[in-house]
């Protein structure tokens, strides 16, 4: 496909390489994009809608709720609840599954999302972004169970997100590689502009939330203290930092020019495996990463392959330039042979 393709002219031609196909995928696609267009339009408009501040409700997660959080999970729930793709819908903001209305037929998809990802940065002007994933339905035309939707990363027949950033982007992949579209805000369409996204196996830059050093295990402390050490040290080159605090665009970077991203274990709450939700964050984050030749790991599992144990779990999260992330396994195997 040539950059300059409408995001539209391009789900069909993929379309394409489903023989068979219904186009309800292709359904989905369209109507999940458009509610990320109206959530980018909320974002830029922020103080001007009253979108800014805490909704003062709290979520499953124990986080205080931000307006914006709100906002986009009933625009994602309205724009999907009615079109008949769905056989149901989890979202980080919600206890339990979403149930379909009654009088709408069930569909073959599963859509699980994290509406608004890097809520800490709304109201202070900062790349926040939709993240989403989809599944089959185990069985279709049935109303989705919880398991249903504790399927492995492997499993996912969509992931991707939507950054509300310097522009509104759209990044996908479908298992054909990640591509990016920017939306054309003077005609209200998303266009072609990073085709087949690359990652490159190795890099000069990571992302971590250093101020959480402490709490960190063994292996990522030395992984960490050895960037840091830069020349001086066993790694004998300097490396950058960079942390956003939304992973959306922390890992949006990574796809345009490389790099690590860490969000590992720490020893703060051990009951608590990580900070990030494995399937609205971690699952769709590590699909694009693997689609565009990196690796995601949780320091000793590839993530894909995590069978899910609940709606929101959390898990260590490292992923990007696939020999910084083996390098990172291989601490934690207490082996200090580099693949
Ligand atoms: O504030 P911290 O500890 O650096 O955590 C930042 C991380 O938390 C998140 O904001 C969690 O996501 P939500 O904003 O969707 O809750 C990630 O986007 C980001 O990577
Ligand atoms: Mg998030
Ligand atoms: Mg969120």
């Amino acid at each position: 496909m040539h950059i300059g393709t409408t995001l539209s002219q391009f789900i069909i031609e993929e379309t394409r390489l489903y023989p068979g196909a219904s186009g309800d995928f292709a359904g989905l696609l369209n109507d999940l994009t458009t509610s990320c267009k109206f959530i980018g339009a909320q974002v830029y408009r922020g103080a001007l809608v009253g979108a800014l501040g805490s909704a003062g409700t709290d979520n499953v997660q124990g986080e205080v709720q931000k307006k914006l959080d709100i906002i986009s999970n009933e625009a994602i729930l309205k724009s999907m609840d009615w079109t008949g793709h769905l056989a149901g819908m989890a979202s980080e903001e919600m206890d339990d599954p979403y149930p379909i209305p009654r009088n709408i037929p069930r569909g073959k998809y599963l859509l699980l999302f994290d509406p608004l990802d890097g809520s800490s940065n709304t109201d202070v002007g900062i790349s926040v972004g939709t993240i989403f994933s989809i599944l089959k339905a185990p069985v279709a035309g049935r109303d989705a169970e919880l398991a249903d939707f504790l399927q492995p990363g492997v499993e996912q027949v969509c992931a991707g997100y939507a950054l509300y950033g310097s522009s509104n982007m759209l990044v996908y992949s479908t298992g054909y590689g990640v591509n990016g579209f920017t939306l054309d805000p003077s005609i209200g369409e998303y266009i072609l502009t990073h085709n087949q996204m690359r990652i490159p196996e190795d890099t000069s830059e990571y992302a971590i939330n250093m101020s959480n050093h402490r709490h960190w295990q063994k292996p990522v402390q030395r992984y960490i203290d050895e960037l840091n050490q830069g020349t001086d040290g066993p790694r004998q080159r300097d490396f950058n930092m960079r942390w956003v605090g939304s992973m959306v665009a922390d890992v949006h970077r990574i796809l345009c020019r490389g790099g690590i991203f860490l969000y590992p274990f720490d020893q703060r709450d051990p009951k608590k495996p990580g900070k990030l939700r494995l399937l609205y964050e971690a699952n769709p984050m590590s699909y694009l990463v693997e689609q565009a030749g990196g690796a995601a790991s949780t320091g000793t599992t590839r993530i894909l392959d995590i069978v899910p144990q609940g709606l929101h779990q959390r898990i260590p999260v490292i992923l990007g330039a696939k020999n910084e992330v083996e390098r990172v396994v291989a601490y934690h195997q207490g082996s200090f042979v580099i693949p």
